[in-house]
C-alpha cells in the first residue's frame, strides 16, 4: 500500500485512535418502513486503502454509502469521515470528499463542461481563478474533454457517468466514494475508471468503490468489505479474504454428477462446477482424490488446485452458492452477479 501523502490539505481533526481510518461507521442502521436495508455496520475504511465494497442486490451498498455521504439520514449508529463526526462536522468534511452516486443533479440544457463549472463554484478548495483550469482537467482526467460542449441529454449513459466521475474529481480529495462507477461504462470506459482509481491510489487517496463486479474489484482494490442482507460478512485485506478459504482442486471430466457421489461416498467434499468438478482439500490430499476418482471409472481430463477467487468467496460468505463442504446439491450453482 502506498505511503504517500494525500492531496489537499488535511482536516484538522484526527482519529487518534493509531490506525488512521478514512471512514468508519459504528452498529450503523437503516430502517425504511419496516425494511431493514443496513443492520449495524462497523465499516472500517483504512486510510490510503482502495477498498470495495461488494454484496448482492439489496443488501445494503447503496443505503450505507448514502449515509456515509449525508444523503440518506440514519436510523441509528455514528459515522466518522477523516477523523470527524459526521453530520455534525459535514461541512468541514465533505469538501475533501468526492463521491460518484446516483442522480447527481446535472442540467439537461446545459453542456457538461457549464454543469461542471456550476459543481466547481460550489467547491470551497477551489478558488474562483481556479474554476476553469479545474474543470478542464477532470473532463480530461475521465475522457470527456472532446465531447464538453455537448449538452448533457445528448450525452450517452456512460458519458454521463463518466461526467458524475469528473465532478467528484474536481478538487483535490482525500476520500472518493463511487457507487457503480463502471455502470454504463464500455470495456475501454472501465479500464480508464481502473486507471483513475489506481491513480489516485498512487496520491494516496482512499477510495471506496462499490461494484458488482467481482473480477473488477480483485484487479483494483487492496481491502473488501462484503455486505449480505445489511450486516458486513467479511471486511478486510483482500488477500487475507483470498486466503481464507479452503484450497480446491478443480478436477476436468465429463462424469461430473457419478464423480461427486463418488467422493461423497468417500466424504470428501465435492460439487459440480461448470467445468467439470471442485472438490475440498482441506482433509485430502489432490493425490487421494484423483485416485479415488480413476478406481471408481470417472474419468479424469485434468486437475489443478484452486487459489480460492474472489467470486468462490463471495458466494461462500453470501450463500450465492451451494456451500462447498455442506451437503451436496448436484444441481448447477447459481450464477452470482
Ligand atoms: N428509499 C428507499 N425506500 C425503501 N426501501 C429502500 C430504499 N432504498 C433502499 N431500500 C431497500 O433497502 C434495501 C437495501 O437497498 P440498497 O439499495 O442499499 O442495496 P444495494 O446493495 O445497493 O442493492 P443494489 O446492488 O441492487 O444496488 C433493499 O431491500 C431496498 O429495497
Amino acid at each position: 500500500m502506498t505511503t504517500a501523502r494525500a492531496e489537499g490539505a488535511v482536516p484538522e481533526a484526527g482519529n487518534g485512535s493509531g490506525t488512521a481510518l478514512a471512514a468508519r461507521t459504528r452498529a450503523l442502521r437503516k430502517v425504511y418502513r419496516g425494511t431493514v436495508a443496513v443492520d449495524g455496520v462497523d465499516l472500517e475504511v483504512p486510510e490510503g486503502a482502495v477498498v470495495g465494497m461488494l454484496g448482492p442486490n439489496g443488501s445494503g451498498k447503496t443505503t450505507t454509502i448514502r449515509m456515509l455521504l449525508g444523503l440518506v439520514q440514519p436510523t441509528e449508529g455514528e459515522i466518522e469521515l477523516l477523523g470527524v463526526p459526521v453530520p455534525e462536522a459535514a461541512e468541514q468534511v465533505l469538501p475533501h470528499v468526492g463521491a460518484l452516486v446516483e442522480g447527481p443533479g446535472f442540467h439537461p440544457f446545459l453542456s457538461g463542461r457549464d454543469n461542471l463549472l456550476r459543481f466547481a463554484a460550489a467547491e470551497p478548495l477551489l478558488a474562483g481563478g481556479e474554476l476553469d483550469g479545474a474543470v478542464s482537467a477532470a473532463l480530461e482526467r475521465v475522457g470527456l474533454a472532446g465531447a464538453a460542449r455537448k449538452k448533457y441529454r445528448a450525452y450517452s449513459l456512460g458519458m454521463k457517468q463518466r461526467l458524475g466521475l469528473a465532478s467528484a474529481l474536481l478538487a483535490p480529495r482525500r476520500l472518493v466514494v463511487l457507487d457503480e462507477p463502471t455502470n454504463g461504462l464500455d470495456p475501454a470506459g472501465t479500464q480508464e475508471v481502473r486507471r483513475i482509481i489506481a491513480e489516485l491510489h498512487d496520491r494516496g487517496v482512499t477510495v471506496l468503490v462499490s461494484s458488482h463486479l467481482l473480477a473488477e474489484v480483485e484487479a483494483t482494490c487492496t481491502h473488501v468489505v462484503v455486505l449480505n442482507e445489511g450486516v458486513v460478512v467479511a471486511q478486510g485485506a483482500l488477500d487475507d479474504l483470498l486466503e481464507s478459504g479452503s484450497p480446491t482442486l478443480l478436477v476436468s471430466t465429463p462424469d461430473g454428477p457419478t464423480a461427486v457421489e463418488t467422493l461423497r461416498d468417500h466424504r470428501i467434499p465435492a460439487r459440480l462446477a461448470p467445468d467439470g468438478i471442485r472438490v475440498d482439500l482441506t482433509t485430502t490430499a489432490p493425490a487421494a482424490v484423483i485416485e479415488t476418482l480413476v478406481r471408481a471409472g470417472a474419468r479424469v481430463d485434468e486437475a489443478r488446485r484452486e487459489r480460492t477467487g474472489l467470486e468462490e468467496a463471495f458466494a461462500r460468505l453470501t450463500h450465492d452458492v451451494g456451500d462447498l463442504v455442506g451437503e451436496l446439491d448436484t444441481e448447477e450453482p447459481e450464477a452470482v452477479r
